[in-house]
Protein backbone atom coordinates (compact mmCIF):
# COMPACT_ATOMS: atom_id res chain seq x y z
CA UNK A 1 0.00 0.00 0.00
CA UNK A 2 1.27 3.45 -0.83
CA UNK A 3 1.34 6.27 1.64
CA UNK A 4 -1.49 9.02 1.57
CA UNK A 5 0.18 11.89 1.10
CA UNK A 6 -3.00 13.92 0.29
CA UNK A 7 -3.50 16.32 3.16
CA UNK A 8 -7.12 16.49 2.29
CA UNK A 9 -8.09 13.01 1.91
CA UNK A 10 -6.06 12.22 5.14
CA UNK A 11 -7.28 14.18 6.93
CA UNK A 12 -11.22 13.40 5.95
CA UNK A 13 -10.50 9.69 7.49
CA UNK A 14 -9.31 11.35 10.47
CA UNK A 15 -12.18 13.21 10.92
CA UNK A 16 -14.50 10.60 10.08
CA UNK A 17 -13.06 7.96 12.79
CA UNK A 18 -13.16 10.95 15.79
CA UNK A 19 -16.75 11.86 14.76
CA UNK A 20 -18.05 8.27 14.87
CA UNK A 21 -16.11 7.71 18.39
CA UNK A 22 -18.17 11.21 19.69
CA UNK A 23 -21.54 9.21 18.58
CA UNK A 24 -22.49 11.85 15.26
CA UNK A 25 -23.72 9.94 12.62
CA UNK A 26 -22.78 9.84 8.56
CA UNK A 27 -25.08 12.77 8.15
CA UNK A 28 -22.57 15.12 10.70
CA UNK A 29 -19.77 13.88 8.16
CA UNK A 30 -20.99 14.73 5.04
CA UNK A 31 -21.40 18.23 6.38
CA UNK A 32 -17.54 18.38 8.41
CA UNK A 33 -16.05 16.59 5.53
CA UNK A 34 -14.96 19.21 3.40
CA UNK A 35 -15.38 23.39 3.44
CA UNK A 36 -18.46 25.00 3.25
CA UNK A 37 -17.04 27.26 0.77
CA UNK A 38 -13.63 27.39 -1.49
CA UNK A 39 -13.55 30.37 -3.65
CA UNK A 40 -10.21 30.60 -6.11
CA UNK A 41 -9.69 33.54 -7.67
CA UNK A 42 -7.36 34.88 -10.85
CA UNK A 43 -5.08 38.00 -9.78
CA UNK A 44 -3.30 39.92 -12.17
CA UNK A 45 -0.10 41.79 -11.13
CA UNK A 46 1.57 44.52 -12.69
CA UNK A 47 5.06 43.06 -12.18
CA UNK A 48 7.93 45.82 -12.29
CA UNK A 49 9.58 45.03 -15.78
CA UNK A 50 6.05 46.32 -17.07
CA UNK A 51 4.25 42.91 -17.84
CA UNK A 52 1.53 41.27 -16.07
CA UNK A 53 1.58 38.14 -14.64
CA UNK A 54 -1.57 36.24 -13.05
CA UNK A 55 -1.80 34.69 -9.97
CA UNK A 56 -4.15 32.27 -8.88
CA UNK A 57 -5.41 32.43 -5.34
CA UNK A 58 -8.29 30.43 -2.85
CA UNK A 59 -9.63 31.04 0.45
CA UNK A 60 -11.09 28.14 2.05
CA UNK A 61 -14.78 28.13 4.38
CA UNK A 62 -14.72 25.22 6.39
CA UNK A 63 -17.27 25.65 8.54
CA UNK A 64 -18.48 28.92 10.17
CA UNK A 65 -21.95 27.45 13.07
CA UNK A 66 -19.50 28.56 15.73
CA UNK A 67 -18.69 32.03 14.65
CA UNK A 68 -17.04 33.76 11.86
CA UNK A 69 -14.29 31.61 10.47
CA UNK A 70 -10.66 32.27 10.71
CA UNK A 71 -7.16 31.58 9.62
CA UNK A 72 -3.87 32.70 8.00
CA UNK A 73 -3.09 32.99 4.33
CA UNK A 74 -0.04 31.76 2.79
CA UNK A 75 2.48 32.18 -0.31
CA UNK A 76 4.22 29.72 -1.19
CA UNK A 77 5.11 28.13 -4.80
CA UNK A 78 3.43 24.57 -3.74
CA UNK A 79 0.20 25.75 -2.61
CA UNK A 80 -2.85 24.17 -4.40
CA UNK A 81 -6.62 23.49 -3.53
CA UNK A 82 -6.55 20.75 -1.49
CA UNK A 83 -3.65 21.53 0.40
CA UNK A 84 -5.71 25.36 1.60
CA UNK A 85 -8.62 23.04 2.13
CA UNK A 86 -7.22 20.73 4.72
CA UNK A 87 -5.80 23.96 6.44
CA UNK A 88 -9.22 25.36 6.99
CA UNK A 89 -10.38 22.06 8.06
CA UNK A 90 -7.30 22.18 10.41
CA UNK A 91 -7.79 25.54 11.92
CA UNK A 92 -11.83 24.43 12.55
CA UNK A 93 -9.99 21.84 15.14
CA UNK A 94 -7.17 24.32 16.58
CA UNK A 95 -9.78 26.83 17.43
CA UNK A 96 -11.77 24.39 18.86
CA UNK A 97 -9.94 22.74 20.86
CA UNK A 98 -8.68 25.93 22.26
CA UNK A 99 -12.25 27.07 22.97
CA UNK A 100 -12.33 30.51 19.95
CA UNK A 101 -15.79 31.26 18.75
CA UNK A 102 -14.34 31.00 15.30
CA UNK A 103 -14.76 28.16 12.50
CA UNK A 104 -12.19 27.30 10.54
CA UNK A 105 -10.80 29.42 6.92
CA UNK A 106 -7.55 29.48 4.95
CA UNK A 107 -6.14 30.95 2.22
CA UNK A 108 -2.69 31.06 -0.01
CA UNK A 109 -1.27 32.22 -3.46
CA UNK A 110 1.08 29.97 -5.95
CA UNK A 111 3.67 32.40 -6.05
CA UNK A 112 7.46 32.79 -4.70
CA UNK A 113 7.38 36.07 -2.89
CA UNK A 114 11.34 34.98 -2.22
CA UNK A 115 11.69 36.23 -6.14
CA UNK A 116 9.33 39.05 -5.85
CA UNK A 117 10.18 42.92 -5.08
CA UNK A 118 8.18 44.35 -2.12
CA UNK A 119 5.70 46.70 -5.00
CA UNK A 120 4.99 43.05 -6.80
CA UNK A 121 4.65 41.81 -3.22
CA UNK A 122 2.28 44.67 -1.96
CA UNK A 123 -0.12 44.56 -5.53
CA UNK A 124 -0.23 40.79 -5.32
CA UNK A 125 -1.47 41.37 -1.84
CA UNK A 126 -4.15 43.66 -2.83
CA UNK A 127 -5.29 42.71 -5.44
CA UNK A 128 -5.97 39.12 -3.32
CA UNK A 129 -8.37 41.41 -0.92
CA UNK A 130 -9.91 42.60 -3.84
CA UNK A 131 -10.69 39.33 -5.07
CA UNK A 132 -11.97 37.19 -2.08
CA UNK A 133 -13.67 40.85 -0.34
CA UNK A 134 -17.34 39.93 -0.84
CA UNK A 135 -16.65 37.04 1.51
CA UNK A 136 -14.16 38.01 4.17
CA UNK A 137 -14.87 40.62 6.85
CA UNK A 138 -14.39 41.28 10.67
CA UNK A 139 -17.63 38.86 11.37
CA UNK A 140 -17.45 36.47 8.13
CA UNK A 141 -13.96 35.31 7.98
CA UNK A 142 -10.78 37.23 9.60
CA UNK A 143 -7.39 36.20 7.54
CA UNK A 144 -3.95 36.23 9.15
CA UNK A 145 -0.43 35.63 8.40
CA UNK A 146 0.95 32.13 7.36
CA UNK A 147 4.12 31.22 4.85
CA UNK A 148 6.23 33.46 3.75
CA UNK A 149 3.66 36.01 4.87
CA UNK A 150 4.44 38.68 7.86
CA UNK A 151 3.06 41.80 9.66
CA UNK A 152 3.49 44.35 6.48
CA UNK A 153 1.74 42.14 4.09
CA UNK A 154 -1.39 42.07 7.18
CA UNK A 155 -1.32 45.63 7.11
CA UNK A 156 -1.56 46.07 3.20
CA UNK A 157 -4.54 43.53 3.22
CA UNK A 158 -6.00 45.78 5.85
CA UNK A 159 -5.54 49.11 4.20
CA UNK A 160 -7.02 47.83 0.75
CA UNK A 161 -10.27 46.29 2.48
CA UNK A 162 -10.37 49.39 4.87
CA UNK A 163 -10.36 51.76 1.40
CA UNK A 164 -13.23 49.40 -0.18
CA UNK A 165 -15.25 49.83 2.39
CA UNK A 166 -14.77 53.45 3.31
CA UNK A 167 -14.04 52.63 7.28
CA UNK A 168 -11.02 51.99 9.32
CA UNK A 169 -11.55 47.85 9.44
CA UNK A 170 -8.28 47.16 12.25
CA UNK A 171 -11.17 43.63 12.58
CA UNK A 172 -10.69 42.85 9.08
CA UNK A 173 -7.53 41.04 9.64
CA UNK A 174 -4.95 40.17 12.75
CA UNK A 175 -0.93 39.49 12.81
CA UNK A 176 -0.81 43.33 12.00
CA UNK A 177 1.60 45.88 13.21
CA UNK A 178 1.35 47.28 16.44
CA UNK A 179 0.61 50.98 15.64
CA UNK A 180 -2.21 49.08 13.10
CA UNK A 181 -4.12 47.30 15.95
CA UNK A 182 -1.99 44.22 16.23
CA UNK A 183 -1.50 42.80 19.57
CA UNK A 184 1.58 42.23 21.82
CA UNK A 185 2.65 39.07 21.84
CA UNK A 186 1.44 37.83 18.52
CA UNK A 187 4.08 37.93 16.36
CA UNK A 188 5.80 34.96 19.34
CA UNK A 189 2.56 33.53 19.41
CA UNK A 190 2.96 29.97 17.80
CA UNK A 191 6.25 29.78 19.42
CA UNK A 192 4.95 30.42 22.55
CA UNK A 193 1.98 27.79 22.59
CA UNK A 194 5.07 25.09 21.15
CA UNK A 195 6.95 26.28 23.84
CA UNK A 196 3.76 25.81 26.49
CA UNK A 197 3.11 22.33 24.87
CA UNK A 198 7.02 21.02 24.87
CA UNK A 199 6.86 22.11 28.50
CA UNK A 200 3.77 20.42 29.45
CA UNK A 201 5.10 17.11 27.16
CA UNK A 202 8.60 16.89 28.92
CA UNK A 203 6.49 17.03 32.73
CA UNK A 204 4.87 13.50 31.18
CA UNK A 205 7.95 11.88 29.76
CA UNK A 206 9.67 12.87 33.31
CA UNK A 207 12.42 15.04 31.99
CA UNK A 208 13.61 18.32 32.18
CA UNK A 209 13.90 21.21 29.65
CA UNK A 210 17.14 22.24 31.01
CA UNK A 211 19.95 20.47 28.82
CA UNK A 212 17.34 18.66 26.52
CA UNK A 213 18.90 18.53 23.26
CA UNK A 214 16.34 20.17 20.96
CA UNK A 215 16.05 19.88 16.89
CA UNK A 216 13.64 22.54 14.79
CA UNK A 217 12.68 22.26 11.19
CA UNK A 218 12.56 25.86 9.96
CA UNK A 219 13.60 29.02 11.26
CA UNK A 220 11.02 31.60 10.27
CA UNK A 221 8.31 33.06 12.38
CA UNK A 222 7.39 29.31 14.11
CA UNK A 223 10.89 27.82 14.03
CA UNK A 224 12.99 30.90 15.08
CA UNK A 225 11.33 32.46 18.16
CA UNK A 226 10.60 29.03 18.95
CA UNK A 227 14.88 28.12 19.36
CA UNK A 228 15.18 31.41 21.33
CA UNK A 229 12.38 30.07 23.88
CA UNK A 230 14.40 26.49 24.18
CA UNK A 231 17.85 28.89 24.74
CA UNK A 232 16.13 30.67 27.39
CA UNK A 233 15.19 27.86 28.72
CA UNK A 234 18.33 26.36 28.84
CA UNK A 235 17.37 23.47 26.78
CA UNK A 236 20.37 23.36 24.02
CA UNK A 237 19.08 23.45 20.28
CA UNK A 238 21.55 21.31 18.53
CA UNK A 239 20.25 21.32 14.81
CA UNK A 240 17.86 24.30 12.86
CA UNK A 241 17.25 24.11 9.24
CA UNK A 242 15.43 26.38 6.38
CA UNK A 243 14.01 25.39 2.90
CA UNK A 244 17.94 25.12 1.91
CA UNK A 245 19.51 23.00 4.55
CA UNK A 246 20.24 22.52 8.06
CA UNK A 247 23.07 22.98 10.57
CA UNK A 248 23.75 21.13 13.08
CA UNK A 249 26.51 21.35 16.26
CA UNK A 250 25.87 18.55 19.04
CA UNK A 251 26.90 20.79 21.49
CA UNK A 252 24.07 23.67 20.87
CA UNK A 253 24.07 26.40 18.45
CA UNK A 254 24.59 30.04 18.65
CA UNK A 255 21.04 30.92 18.18
CA UNK A 256 20.97 34.73 19.01
CA UNK A 257 24.32 34.87 16.30
CA UNK A 258 21.22 32.84 13.73
CA UNK A 259 18.68 35.18 15.00
CA UNK A 260 20.70 38.17 13.94
CA UNK A 261 21.99 37.02 10.36
CA UNK A 262 18.42 35.16 9.30
CA UNK A 263 16.63 37.29 6.75
CA UNK A 264 12.82 38.36 6.55
CA UNK A 265 12.02 34.35 5.23
CA UNK A 266 13.80 32.75 7.22
CA UNK A 267 16.99 31.82 5.68
CA UNK A 268 19.88 31.33 7.72
CA UNK A 269 21.49 28.50 6.71
CA UNK A 270 22.75 29.76 2.83
CA UNK A 271 25.40 31.77 4.96
CA UNK A 272 27.25 28.28 5.90
CA UNK A 273 29.27 25.93 4.07
CA UNK A 274 29.11 22.80 6.58
CA UNK A 275 24.98 22.50 6.15
CA UNK A 276 23.43 18.92 6.30
CA UNK A 277 20.33 18.09 5.04
CA UNK A 278 16.41 18.45 5.37
CA UNK A 279 16.04 14.69 6.00
CA UNK A 280 18.81 14.34 7.72
CA UNK A 281 17.73 16.90 10.33
CA UNK A 282 14.46 14.82 11.04
CA UNK A 283 16.61 12.01 12.24
CA UNK A 284 19.42 13.81 14.52
CA UNK A 285 20.47 12.29 17.80
CA UNK A 286 17.75 14.24 19.76
CA UNK A 287 15.11 14.34 22.63
CA UNK A 288 12.47 16.38 21.19
CA UNK A 289 12.08 17.07 17.56
CA UNK A 290 9.55 20.40 16.13
CA UNK A 291 8.89 20.35 12.68
CA UNK A 292 8.25 24.03 11.96
CA UNK A 293 8.41 24.45 8.36
CA UNK A 294 6.16 22.23 5.64
CA UNK A 295 3.90 19.37 5.71
CA UNK A 296 4.86 15.54 4.85
CA UNK A 297 8.07 16.02 6.46
CA UNK A 298 7.73 12.88 8.73
CA UNK A 299 6.91 9.71 6.81
CA UNK A 300 6.77 5.83 6.52
CA UNK A 301 10.11 6.71 5.15
CA UNK A 302 12.10 8.57 8.15
CA UNK A 303 9.30 7.25 10.94
CA UNK A 304 11.46 4.31 12.37
CA UNK A 305 14.65 6.61 12.41
CA UNK A 306 13.64 9.00 14.43
CA UNK A 307 15.49 9.63 17.82
CA UNK A 308 13.51 12.15 19.58
CA UNK A 309 11.06 11.13 22.71
CA UNK A 310 8.72 13.65 21.62
CA UNK A 311 7.85 15.42 18.58
CA UNK A 312 5.97 19.00 18.88
CA UNK A 313 4.31 19.86 15.63
CA UNK A 314 4.70 23.78 15.05
CA UNK A 315 4.18 23.29 10.95
CA UNK A 316 0.58 22.42 9.41
CA UNK A 317 0.55 18.70 8.22
CA UNK A 318 4.47 17.58 9.08
CA UNK A 319 3.56 13.81 9.87
CA UNK A 320 1.60 11.50 7.61
CA UNK A 321 -1.35 9.35 9.27
CA UNK A 322 1.25 6.35 8.78
CA UNK A 323 3.81 8.43 10.53
CA UNK A 324 1.77 8.99 13.67
CA UNK A 325 0.66 5.25 13.64
CA UNK A 326 4.73 4.32 13.36
CA UNK A 327 5.97 6.99 16.33
CA UNK A 328 2.88 6.09 18.40
CA UNK A 329 3.51 2.44 18.36
CA UNK A 330 7.60 3.46 19.59
CA UNK A 331 6.11 5.47 22.51
CA UNK A 332 7.43 8.63 21.01
CA UNK A 333 4.85 11.44 22.06
CA UNK A 334 3.49 12.99 19.38
CA UNK A 335 1.55 16.18 20.58
CA UNK A 336 -0.33 17.43 17.04
CA UNK A 337 -0.47 20.57 14.92
CA UNK A 338 -3.66 21.55 15.56
CA UNK A 339 -2.92 21.68 19.16
CA UNK A 340 0.61 22.73 19.50
CA UNK A 341 0.32 25.52 16.44
CA UNK A 342 -3.00 26.64 18.16
CA UNK A 343 -0.44 29.92 19.95
CA UNK A 344 -0.89 32.21 16.76
CA UNK A 345 -4.71 31.32 16.25
CA UNK A 346 -5.46 31.87 19.93
CA UNK A 347 -3.33 35.04 20.03
CA UNK A 348 -5.01 36.49 16.80
CA UNK A 349 -8.13 36.39 18.69
CA UNK A 350 -7.05 38.20 21.86
CA UNK A 351 -6.16 40.91 19.16
CA UNK A 352 -9.75 40.66 17.20
CA UNK A 353 -11.15 40.94 20.85
CA UNK A 354 -8.80 44.27 21.47
CA UNK A 355 -9.58 45.59 18.15
CA UNK A 356 -13.44 45.43 18.63
CA UNK A 357 -13.53 46.57 21.90
CA UNK A 358 -10.75 49.26 21.44
CA UNK A 359 -8.47 48.84 24.25
CA UNK A 360 -5.12 46.83 24.37
CA UNK A 361 -3.78 44.54 26.93
CA UNK A 362 -0.35 44.38 28.01
CA UNK A 363 2.18 41.69 26.39
CA UNK A 364 2.06 40.09 29.85
CA UNK A 365 -1.71 39.97 30.00
CA UNK A 366 -1.56 38.55 26.42
CA UNK A 367 0.84 35.79 27.71
CA UNK A 368 -1.19 35.04 31.16
CA UNK A 369 -4.26 34.25 28.84
CA UNK A 370 -2.35 32.29 26.37
CA UNK A 371 -0.58 30.21 28.93
CA UNK A 372 -3.99 29.41 30.95
CA UNK A 373 -5.67 28.45 27.25
CA UNK A 374 -3.14 26.29 26.03
CA UNK A 375 -1.95 24.85 29.43
CA UNK A 376 -5.98 23.42 29.71
CA UNK A 377 -6.20 22.39 26.15
CA UNK A 378 -2.89 20.17 26.42
CA UNK A 379 -4.24 18.58 28.92
CA UNK A 380 -7.83 17.92 27.90
CA UNK A 381 -6.30 16.02 24.41
CA UNK A 382 -3.61 14.26 26.78
CA UNK A 383 -6.80 13.22 29.26
CA UNK A 384 -8.48 12.14 26.14
CA UNK A 385 -5.97 10.26 24.69
CA UNK A 386 -5.34 8.11 27.76
CA UNK A 387 -8.76 7.50 28.71
CA UNK A 388 -9.71 6.70 25.19
CA UNK A 389 -5.85 5.00 24.49
CA UNK A 390 -6.17 6.64 21.27
CA UNK A 391 -3.09 8.67 20.43
CA UNK A 392 -2.97 12.17 20.58
CA UNK A 393 -3.68 13.25 17.10
CA UNK A 394 -7.42 11.19 17.29
CA UNK A 395 -7.77 12.46 20.70
CA UNK A 396 -7.33 16.44 19.43
CA UNK A 397 -9.83 15.86 16.54
CA UNK A 398 -12.28 14.60 18.52
CA UNK A 399 -11.70 17.52 21.10
CA UNK A 400 -11.59 19.85 18.30
CA UNK A 401 -14.40 18.75 16.07
CA UNK A 402 -17.08 19.10 19.12
CA UNK A 403 -17.69 23.03 18.76
CA UNK A 404 -18.48 22.59 14.91
CA UNK A 405 -20.37 19.97 15.31
CA UNK A 406 -22.75 20.79 18.19
CA UNK A 407 -23.17 24.22 16.77
CA UNK A 408 -24.05 22.59 13.67
CA UNK A 409 -26.82 21.00 14.97
CA UNK A 410 -28.25 23.68 17.11
CA UNK A 411 -28.63 25.90 13.68
CA UNK A 412 -30.57 23.02 12.41
CA UNK A 413 -28.39 22.17 9.55
CA UNK A 414 -27.68 18.58 10.45
N1 LIG B 1 2.94 32.02 11.57
C1 LIG B 1 1.96 31.50 12.32
O1 LIG B 1 1.34 32.20 13.10
C2 LIG B 1 1.66 30.06 12.25
C3 LIG B 1 2.39 29.17 11.47
N2 LIG B 1 2.08 27.84 11.48
C4 LIG B 1 2.80 26.89 10.65
O2 LIG B 1 4.18 26.88 10.99
C5 LIG B 1 4.94 26.55 9.83
C6 LIG B 1 5.96 27.64 9.60
O3 LIG B 1 5.27 28.88 9.42
P1 LIG B 1 5.99 30.28 9.66
O4 LIG B 1 7.12 30.12 10.60
O5 LIG B 1 4.93 31.26 9.94
O6 LIG B 1 6.53 30.57 8.19
P2 LIG B 1 7.75 31.48 7.73
O7 LIG B 1 7.46 31.86 6.35
O8 LIG B 1 8.02 32.54 8.72
O9 LIG B 1 8.99 30.46 7.76
C7 LIG B 1 8.99 29.28 7.01
C8 LIG B 1 10.28 28.51 7.30
O10 LIG B 1 10.18 27.25 6.65
C9 LIG B 1 11.30 27.08 5.79
N3 LIG B 1 10.94 26.28 4.63
C10 LIG B 1 10.18 26.64 3.57
N4 LIG B 1 10.12 25.65 2.67
C11 LIG B 1 10.85 24.62 3.20
C12 LIG B 1 11.19 23.32 2.75
N5 LIG B 1 10.78 22.89 1.56
N6 LIG B 1 11.95 22.55 3.56
C13 LIG B 1 12.39 23.01 4.76
N7 LIG B 1 12.11 24.23 5.22
C14 LIG B 1 11.37 25.03 4.46
C15 LIG B 1 11.70 28.49 5.41
O11 LIG B 1 13.04 28.55 4.91
C16 LIG B 1 11.52 29.22 6.72
O12 LIG B 1 12.63 29.03 7.57
C17 LIG B 1 3.92 26.41 8.68
O13 LIG B 1 3.56 25.06 8.54
C18 LIG B 1 2.74 27.22 9.17
O14 LIG B 1 1.53 26.83 8.58
C19 LIG B 1 1.09 27.33 12.28
C20 LIG B 1 0.36 28.15 13.08
C21 LIG B 1 0.53 29.59 13.07
O1 LIG C 1 -3.68 33.55 13.41
C1 LIG C 1 -4.58 33.04 12.76
O2 LIG C 1 -5.70 33.49 12.68
C2 LIG C 1 -4.35 31.77 11.98
C3 LIG C 1 -2.97 31.18 12.05
C4 LIG C 1 -2.90 30.02 11.10
O3 LIG C 1 -3.10 30.19 9.91
C5 LIG C 1 -2.64 28.68 11.60
O4 LIG C 1 -2.76 28.44 12.80
O5 LIG C 1 -2.34 27.80 10.77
Amino acid sequence: MTENLNLFTSTQEIIKEALSKLGFNDEMYELLKEPLRVLTVRIPVRMDDGTIKVFTGYRAQHNDAVGPTKGGVRFHPEVNEDEVKALSMWMTLKCGIVGLPYGGGKGGIICDPRTMSMGEIERLSRGFVRAISQIVGPTKDIPAPDVYTNSQIMAWMMDEYSRLRENDSPGFITGKPLVLGGSEGREKATAQGVTICIEEAAKKKGFSLQGARVVIQGFGNAGSFLAKFMNDEGAKVVGISDAYGALYDPNGLDIDYLLDRRDSFGTVTTLFENTITNKELLELDCDILVPAAISNQITVENAHNIKASIIVEAANGPTTAEATKILTERGILLVPDVLASAGGVTVSYFEWVQNNQGYYWTEEEVNEKLTKKLVESFNKVYETSQSRRINMRLAAYMVGLRNAAEASKFRGWV
